[in-house]
């Protein structure tokens, strides 16, 4: 699949970025005001009982900042910090490595929690209630368990949809936060941020331009703001303004909404060619020249939370906000078309 400018998940460009952007204390972490409330209400009864926090569970969608709040965390409490993740622990044995690896107070984040084996997630739970591991030690009937000691350290753990994790698991953090999408008004916080640190002279309508069309993820906030810098850079602009920032996103067909080429393109056929639907995701695929999962994993998410479409069971039907958004009347017609 093609890379798009929207796309939530990191990629290598955005990894080079990140740790230069992000915000490195709680005061700094834009957006999220209850989660942020709350973090920094367990942190600080952590601190005042000179104990390890309970274990903090992140959940939410591709760059919201699970990650950057770990950091934050082990920042805040002045420890270290160990990062894997779930689909990088194959065996219980490298879990175990890690788990006697870390020194009293330890952060260890662990990115896509719900990927780890079975065997690894049954070592968490010991690990995280009693901080202790059984490394099994033989084979069959002779096989002994030897027990290993951890110091006390807090579990991190981050996952994109917190209703996968086993329920054991799940219970065994004290602390769950749930991110939510930012607002425009937060965006343009972390656009303003980030254009300071990478020293990108910025209008602050140019910031709010880019916000809005970052469909309230930092980390596509980032990356516009960095293509726009390519713009102005390029074409000789010393400072972005409005005008800069529009013609930079009309240039990557990123529309005032956030929407991409494909995004419109299912709206397009959607409201132009099957009248606002219902019609079957395969036909809408087929007629857009795209894999049926790129149009339900990557276009239709977004699509169904700005209310442009519904999914129902006959078919994908648009709304009168998609005709709005482009420019069409709503047919009249159609008793199918959502409100
Ligand atoms: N609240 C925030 N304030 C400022 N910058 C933020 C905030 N949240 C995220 N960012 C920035 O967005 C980028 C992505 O954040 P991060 O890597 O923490 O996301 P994530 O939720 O861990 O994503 P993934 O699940 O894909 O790993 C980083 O550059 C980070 O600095």
């Amino acid at each position: 699949m093609e890379h798009s400018e929207l796309d939530p998940t990191a990629d290598v460009e955005d990894r080079d970025y990140e740790s230069a952007l992000r915000p490195k204390r709680l005061a700094e972490f834009e957006g999220q005001p209850r989660v942020r409330e709350q973090l920094g209400l367990v942190l600080d009864a952590a601190r005042h009982r000179g104990t390890a926090p309970d274990h903090v569970l992140l959940s939410g969608p591709p760059g919201l900042g699970k990650t950057t709040l770990a950091m934050i965390i082990a920042a805040e409490l002045g420890t270290g910090l160990r990062i894997s993740s779930g689909p990088a622990i194959q065996h219980a044995g490298d879990l175990a490595a890690i788990l006697s690896g870390l020194a009293d107070g330890d952060v260890l984040f662990l990115d896509e929690i719900h990927r780890l084996s079975r065997p690894a997630e049954e070592m968490l739970y010991l690990a995280m209630e009693d901080f202790r591991v059984d490394v099994i030690v033989g084979k069959g009937p002779g096989a002994t368990a030897i027990p290993i000691e951890l110091p006390p350290f807090t579990l991190v753990g981050a996952t994109t949809r917190a209703g996968l994790l086993p329920g054991p698991l799940r219970d065994r953090f004290g602390f769950t936060a749930q991110l939510d999408f930012y607002a425009v008004g937060d965006l343009t916080g972390i656009v303003a941020a980030s254009a300071g640190k990478l020293g990108v002279p910025i209008d602050a309508d140019a910031q709010g331009e880019i916000a809005r069309r970052s469909r309230g993820t930092p980390r596509i906030a980032n990356r516009l703001l960095r293509r726009v810098r390519d713009f102005a850079q390029v074409r000789g602009h010393a400072r972005v303004d409005r005008g800069v920032s529009r013609a930079a996103l009309e240039l990557y067909e990123v529309d005032e909404r956030g929407l991409d080429r494909l995004d419109r393109a299912v709206l397009d056929a959607l409201c132009r060619l099957f009248d606002g639907g219902p019609v079957g995701l395969s036909t809408l695929a087929l007629s857009v020249g795209e894999e049926v999962e790129t149009v339900s994993e990557v276009a239709e998410p977004f699509l169904i939370r700005e209310g442009m479409l519904v999914r129902t069971p006959r078919g994908r039907v648009a709304t009168r906000a998609a005709y709005a958004h482009l420019g069409m009347t709503a047919p009249s017609t159609n008793p199918a078309l959502f409100d």
